[in-house]
């Protein structure tokens, strides 16, 4: 057991965006956040990334070669920096996820990193929570509850994750506990820059279309957003996520389109699978607090806010940092795993009971 009280904790994530890891410290008692500390981030170059790239959709080990020890190794170097914090949440690098069939497989073993940096390191979130018939994703919405009263909310807000693929989480900040009924809905919303990334990638050599600049300067094909629309995904309802890949076959929809045309169709394919989502909010938040990278994107901010009910800003109007959510999201469920409390339950992953998901893992000299 980690002593009790405030715990200074530092969490690690590298996305399935799959530009680089981010690691964020934080201070919290497992239940609030009262302070937010240093952030880290190193990109991935674009040799790592390829080796990255090839190991999607695997999940045995056999398959791997040296992607553990890349992903342990970058992760070792940004967090050797996070001297003072005292456990170390480490969410590895989401290969595959199919929660109902293969399972969920985040690469990077945390037995290793806690001998590497000689702390307690808590990872493998997903597993328990699959294992318990959930989602095993999102699991950021007990971090989105906290931060809803860090904020002193009072009426239904939601965060919405604009990463590789988007996630949206509803909350009543009224709510006492997260894993009270009526506290929150969370859910991947569909595909948010992995598609436009693969596409800027394929055709311009690019990472991603900064600034929504190419979108901006092309014509969305509507026939293509509808018919995606009316994929199953979109009906169903949550909780529910997705893989990264799950929608790959899109970007044969927009193969015969011109760069700024497909650039604009993705992007709009984004927004409007978002606005969809809220339909299955239980009411219309009062506004929509925007993280992740496609916040940085106004091509997409727009679409969004023509699209939703409700106004959509970047979390950073009220004074959180956009870029290091996730990771300060798993250093907050280190120490709820650390000590016992749950990290998600049946509105979050569908999760038959509220679960602590997550293995602690200590160096072997200290323990
Ligand atoms: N200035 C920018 N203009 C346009 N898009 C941007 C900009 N900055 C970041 N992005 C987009 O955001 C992506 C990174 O987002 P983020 O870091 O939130 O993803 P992630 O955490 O890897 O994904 P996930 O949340 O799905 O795990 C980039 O790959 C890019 O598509
Ligand atoms: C399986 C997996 O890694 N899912 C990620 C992914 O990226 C965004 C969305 O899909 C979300 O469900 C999740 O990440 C965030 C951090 C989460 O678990 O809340």
């Amino acid at each position: 057991m980690l002593k009790t009280g405030r715990i200074r904790a530092v969490g690690a994530m590298s996305g399935t965006s799959l530009d680089g890891v981010d690691a964020a410290e934080i201070v919290t008692d497992g239940v609030s956040v009262f302070e937010f500390g240093p952030t880290a981030y190193r990109a991935y170059s674009d040799q790592e990334r390829a080796v990255l790239r090839g190991g999607l959709g695997k999940w045995q080990e056999d398959d791997l070669g040296d992607l553990p020890e890349l992903i342990e190794t970058t992760h070792a170097q940004i967090l050797h920096d996070f001297k003072d914090a005292e456990v170390v949440g480490f969410h590895g690098q989401t290969l595959s996820h199919d929660p109902h069939g293969r399972g969920t497989h985040q690469c990077g073993d945390g037995a290793v990193l806690a001998e590497v940096l000689g702390k307690p390191v808590v990872w493998d979130f997903r597993s328990a929570d699959v294992r318990l018939g959930g989602e095993g994703a999102p699991l950021a919405p007990f971090f989105h509850f906290a931060l809803a009263k860090y904020i002193k909310a009072v009426a239904p807000i939601a965060f919405l994750n604009l990463g590789g693929v988007g996630n949206l989480t509803w909350i009543d900040p009224t709510a006492e506990k997260p894993n009270d009924d009526r506290a929150l809905l969370a859910f991947d919303t569909g595909p948010a820059n992995a598609p436009l990334n693969d596409l800027m990638q394929l055709r311009l050599g690019l990472s991603c279309d900064v600034g929504g600049a190419l979108a901006a300067q092309g014509d969305v094909a509507d026939d293509v957003v509808e018919r995606f629309l009316n994929h199953s995904y979109f009906h169903k309802i949550p909780p529910k996520s997705l893989d990264r890949d799950a929608f790959i076959g899109l970007a044969a929809e927009v193969a015969d389109l011109s760069d700024a045309d497909a650039a604009a169709t993705l992007t709009a394919v984004c927004a409007m699978s978002v606005a969809q989502s809220m339909t299955h909010c239980p009411s219309t938040p009062s506004k929509v607090l925007a993280t992740g990278g496609g916040r940085h994107n106004p091509t997409l901010m727009a679409m969004l806010s023509a699209g939703l009910e409700c106004p959509v800003v970047p979390v950073e109007d009220v004074g959180l940092d956009g870029d290091m959510l996730e990771a300060q999201a798993f250093a907050y469920l280190a120490v709820r795993v650390a000590r016992g409390l749950p990290t998600s339950c049946r509105t979050t992953t569908g999760v038959k009971a509220a679960v602590s998901g997550g293995t602690l893992s200590r160096p072997v000299s200290s323990t």
